[in-house]
């Protein structure tokens, strides 16, 4: 997953990069990894601001100054692809034809033979290994076959199909063309999330928002807003008075199926995802599992929880809801750090693991002499719960159960999450009793996958993406896709560990197979290393 957010505002006189700046910050648990904002000033020029690192460390107020023009766009991104270089950060940016940028949130899954077309057929060169790069290239490369000076929304429609008809995968975008407006699109099967709001101003005119989250735009003061529909775009011009932004479905959609991650873990629990609350189908989440729960006490007589315990922050509203529905007591026995982010989404798993305890304490009064439940949303890698598990035993509990609201996750997530190693994940290959003997807990209980998908549901939307569960993937993969994907990541590993251990340069390129060594202060063609 990643945070994707585009404005226009009507008066031309006036920045946007504030409005970007703090839009970023209600996206931010989307991605941590890096930050971009492009806009675009009057004189159809880019601004840019990018690079590692959190919103407010790379957005400062000084470099927030240099970026003009009343449009721009912004990303926060959690690599999914390639790696966490610099290089990789978004916006992209491609000077030709008539300067694009874009912001992508998702993963394509036929990379492969995009590169071989990029190189081949349309002879442009790609600089880094980021599937969003050859999104934009491929874009660019249906643009340019207009051969024209200046192009319409219907030539950029069409370029959008050509593009869709050509990437497979999951895409939520928002493309920039210089001193044209920005452009809205999603994947066909609506995978990842788009909204689309407008703002009336007080004399009548209005400005445009495009963002991932619905909470950005409620915050904002855009109202009716509305999801972007699985294969259609939108256009918002520039000069926003002239011409309305205009939507079409660019390409046939197919089944839709937005990502449940969305609501297990990605979304914030205030946003409304395609009609459904993400807080309402945690809620039902835990009244589930409790259900679930409950059928496993009635069996099993030993099972008896005295105190429900989140693991904060994501599953704390469905672990309340769950302690509610058992009739148990609920108590907040871990603590969290308020300035440690997401240590899910950090790149690197040795980060990750210390950040568990920096980030939860164990209050000792809340686990002594208890059989406790331990409520989380998930159990992907199992890094969490073997160090909460652990801290619930050091805090004196007698009994440590671990439920989760998600069932076992024992397959990649090809479209949002960045995990090439299926053996990383706790639940491979492992059953229910294997996996609580790895992660320390007296039992493991997870929710059912037709239980989890009937508390996201709607009449509307009947149906989700749910690989990562099942190994079945809504828009299948190219062959050779995933081990193309752990090549470069252990590629990248391997050069960190040489850098790690002070070695140059030089001794990476002794490592062997490894073919493409990353620069040493690793900045991007349109991007100096700095942020600027
Ligand atoms: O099995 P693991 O690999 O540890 O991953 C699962 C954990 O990671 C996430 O928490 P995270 O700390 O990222 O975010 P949160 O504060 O929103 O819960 C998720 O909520 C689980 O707690
Ligand atoms: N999490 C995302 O949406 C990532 C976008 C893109 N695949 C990248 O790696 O930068
Ligand atoms: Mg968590």
């Amino acid at each position: 997953m990643c945070g994707i957010l585009g404005v226009v505002l009507h008066d031309q006189r006036q920045n946007v990069a504030n409005e970007l700046f703090e839009g970023a910050m209600f996206l931010q648990h989307r991605g941590q990894d890096a930050a971009g904002i492009v806009t675009c000033g009057s004189k159809g020029r880019f601004y840019q601001c990018k690079g590692n690192g959190m919103a407010r460390d790379v957005f400062t107020q000084q470099r927030m100054e240099n970026l003009v023009g009343n449009m721009g766009i912004t990303h926060l991104r959690y690599p999914t692809a390639g790696s966490s270089a610099g290089s990789e950060a978004q916006p992209f940016y491609v000077n030709s034809p008539y300067g694009i940028s874009l912001s992508h949130n998702g993963n394509l899954v036929n990379s492969i033979e995009l590169k071989e077309y990029l190189d081949e057929v349309v002879h442009r060169h790609i600089n880094t290994d980021s599937d969003s790069e050859l999104l934009i290239n491929v874009f660019a490369a249906e643009l340019e076959k207009f051969n024209k000076s200046r192009v319409n929304n219907l030539d950029l429609f069409s370029a959008l199909t050509g593009t869709m008809n050509k990437i497979r995968g999951a895409y939520a975008c928002i493309v920039m063309l210089a001193g044209y407006g920005i452009i809205g699109f999603r994947d066909p099967n609506g995978i990842r999330p788009l909204l689309y709001g407008e703002r009336v101003n007080k004399d009548g005119t209005s400005d445009y928002m495009l963002a991932s989250e619905s909470v950005v735009l409620k915050a904002h003061g855009f109202e009716n807003f509305r999801d972007i529909k699985p294969g259609e775009a939108v256009i918002i011009k520039k000069d926003s008075s002239k011409s309305k932004p205009e939507f079409r479905q660019v390409v046939e959609p197919k089944i839709f199926a937005p990502d449940i991650f969305e609501y297990v873990y990605f979304a914030r629990p205030d946003s409304v995802m395609d009609g459904v609350s993400v807080y309402r189908s945690r809620i039902e989440m835990g009244i589930k599992l409790a259900e679930k729960i409950s059928k496993i006490m009635e069996k099993d007589p030993d099972f008896k929880i005295d105190v429900v315990i989140a693991v904060p922050d994501t599953s704390r509203t469905s672990a309340f809801q769950c302690a509610v529905s058992l009739n148990i007591p609920y108590r907040e026995g871990f603590v969290k750090n308020r300035y440690i982010g997401r240590t899910f989404i950090m790149p690197d798993q040795q980060q990750r693991r210390s950040s568990v305890r920096r980030k939860l304490n164990a209050m000792e009064s809340e686990f002594k002499d208890r059989n406790v439940l331990l409520v989380d949303d998930s159990i992907v890698r199992g890094t969490t719960s073997k160090e909460i598990v652990a801290m619930a035993r050091e805090a004196g509990a007698k009994k440590v159960y671990f439920a989760s609201c998600a069932p076992p996750i024992r397959f990649n997530h090809i479209y949002g999450i960045d995990l090439a190693d299926t053996k990383a994940l706790v639940g491979f290959e492992r059953d229910e009793e294997a996996i609580s003997k790895v992660i320390g807990a007296d039992k493991v209980v997870y929710q059912d996958l037709q239980d989890l998908v009937d508390c996201c549901k709607s009449e509307e939307l009947q149906q989700f993406e749910v690989g990562v569960f099942t190994g079945e993937y809504i828009t299948g993969i190219e062959d050779n896709y995933i081990q193309e994907l752990e090549k470069i990541r252990a590629q990248n590993q391997r050069i960190k560990d040489q850098r790690s251990r002070g070695l140059s340069i030089d001794a990476c390129i002794d490592v062997g197979d490894m073919v493409d060594v990353k620069a040493e202060v690793d900045i991007s063609m349109y991007n100096r290393g700095d942020y600027a």
